[in-house]
C-alpha cells in the first residue's frame, strides 16, 4: 500500500501572550492513496489545527510546528517556499470548513479556475482551461454552464461542488477536507459525501475528513482516528455498530453513545460527563483521565505510548485492536 500522506510526531503550539498553548502533541497518522481517514472529535481538540499544520498555512510567528508531513515522500516542512507553492494544488489541497462562501464574487466561475491552472501550469492554453473546467464541473455532477456563473447565482451545495472541483484541477494525490459539508443542508450534504466517495476511489486519492459528526465520518470512511485534546486517541477500522463499542477507546466509547443513531434500535443518548481538560494545564498523564469511567491508577501519571501504524489504541486500559478481526467495507 503507497502512503500518499505521512504525519510523523506532530506538535503545534499557538504562541499567545501568556506564552505557548498546545494544540497537536505527538500526532502519528499516514493515510493510503486509495482511502479516506476520518478525524472526529470534539470542538477545540485540535482539527483544523491538524488541518492547517498538513498544509503548512500557520505561520511561524502564529505557532510553533514540529515533526514531518511527507506528501508522496517529501517532507513539506523542508520546501522553499517557491517549492511549496507548486505542492499545494497539484500534490495536496484542501476545501476548507466554509470555503465556498470564499469564492470570490468578482471572478465568474472559470475565471477561478483559469487563476489555478495558469498559475500552476505553464503554456496550459485557454482551450485546455475551458475543457478541464468543463470536465471538472460535470465531474462534480454541474452543468459545464455553471463555468460562466458567478458565486452568488449559485445555491450553497453548487458553491461547495465547485470548490471540491476546484481543488481537483491540478490532479492532487492527497486531499484535506475540514467540514465541507456542514453548512449544508442533510439532502445536499448525502449528495455531496456520495460524490466525495467515488471521485475518491476514481481519482485514488488519499482523503483526510475532518468533522465533528461522528456518524457521518463512520458511513465514509475507510478508517477513523479520534483526537482528544491535541493527541490522536486512537485509529480504527472497525464497525462503529454500539454493540462493537466496548472494543473501542474509552474515549470512543463515549463519542459512540454520544452521538444520535439515525437506524437500529432506539437507545438514549449518553453525553460524555466533564469537559476537555486545560491544554495549559495538561499533566503527564493520558488527558482523558479525569473523564475516563475505566481509569487506572496509573493513568494519571503516565504518559500515552507514542504509538504509528493503520489502527492502534493509545490506553493504558485498553489493549490494541486486533488487526485481523473483521475489517471495514
Ligand atoms: N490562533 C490561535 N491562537 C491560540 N489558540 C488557538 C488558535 N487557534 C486555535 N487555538 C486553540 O487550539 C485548540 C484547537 O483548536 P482547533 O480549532 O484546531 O480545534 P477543532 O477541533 O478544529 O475545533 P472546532 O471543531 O470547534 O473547529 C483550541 O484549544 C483552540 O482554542
Amino acid at each position: 500500500m503507497t502512503e500518499a500522506l505521512v504525519v510523523d510526531s506532530l506538535h503545534v503550539s499557538y504562541i499567545t501572550q501568556s506564552g505557548l498553548v498546545p494544540a497537536l502533541r505527538n500526532v502519528s497518522l499516514s493515510i493510503a492513496s486509495n482511502e479516506i481517514l476520518g478525524l472526529v472529535g470534539e470542538s477545540g481538540s485540535g482539527k483544523s489545527t491538524m488541518a492547517q499544520a498538513v498544509m503548512r498555512l500557520l505561520k511561524p510567528d502564529v505557532a510553533t510546528v514540529d515533526g514531518r508531513i511527507l506528501v508522496d515522500g517529501q517532507d513539506l516542512y523542508q520546501l522553499t517556499p517557491e517549492e511549496l507553492r507548486l505542492t499545494r494544488w497539484r500534490k495536496i489541497a484542501m476545501v476548507f470548513q466554509s470555503s465556498m462562501n470564499a469564492l470570490n464574487p468578482v471572478l465568474s466561475i472559470q475565471e477561478h479556475f483559469a487563476d489555478t491552472m495558469e498559475a500552476h501550469i505553464p503554456g496550459i492554453t485557454r482551450d485546455e482551461i475551458l475543457k478541464r473546467t468543463a470536465d471538472l464541473l460535470e465531474q462534480v455532477r454541474l452543468d459545464p454552464a455553471v463555468a460562466r456563473s458567478y458565486a452568488h447565482e449559485l445555491s450553497g451545495g453548487m458553491r461547495q461542488r465547485v470548490v471540491i472541483a476546484l481543488s481537483l484541477a491540478l490532479d492532487p494525490s492527497v486531499l484535506i477536507m475540514d467540514e465541507p459539508t456542514t453548512a449544508l443542508d442533510v439532502v445536499v450534504q448525502r449528495s455531496i459525501l456520495d460524490e466525495i466517495a467515488a471521485l475518491q476511489k476514481q481519482r485514488q486519492l488519499a482523503v483526510l475528513f475532518i468533522s465533528h459528526d461522528f456518524n457521518l465520518v463512520s458511513g465514509l470512511a475507510n478508517r477513523i482516528a479520534v483526537m482528544y485534546a491535541g493527541e490522536i486517541m486512537e485509529i480504527t477500522d472497525r464497525g462503529m455498530a454500539l454493540e462493537d463499542a466496548r472494543e473501542h477507546h474509552p474515549y470512543t466509547q463515549g463519542l459512540m453513545r454520544a452521538a444520535p443513531r439515525l437506524v437500529g434500535t432506539k437507545v438514549s443518548i449518553e453525553g460524555i460527563p466533564g469537559e476537555p481538560p486545560d491544554m495549559t494545564q495538561l499533566g503527564p498523564g493520558c488527558p482523558f483521565f479525569d473523564r475516563c469511567p475505566e481509569r487506572l491508577p496509573m493513568c494519571r501519571t503516565t504518559p500515552l505510548p507514542s504509538k504509528s501504524g493503520r489502527v492502534y489504541i493509545r490506553c493504558h486500559a485498553m489493549p490494541d485492536p486486533v488487526v485481523e478481526k473483521v475489517k471495514r467495507p
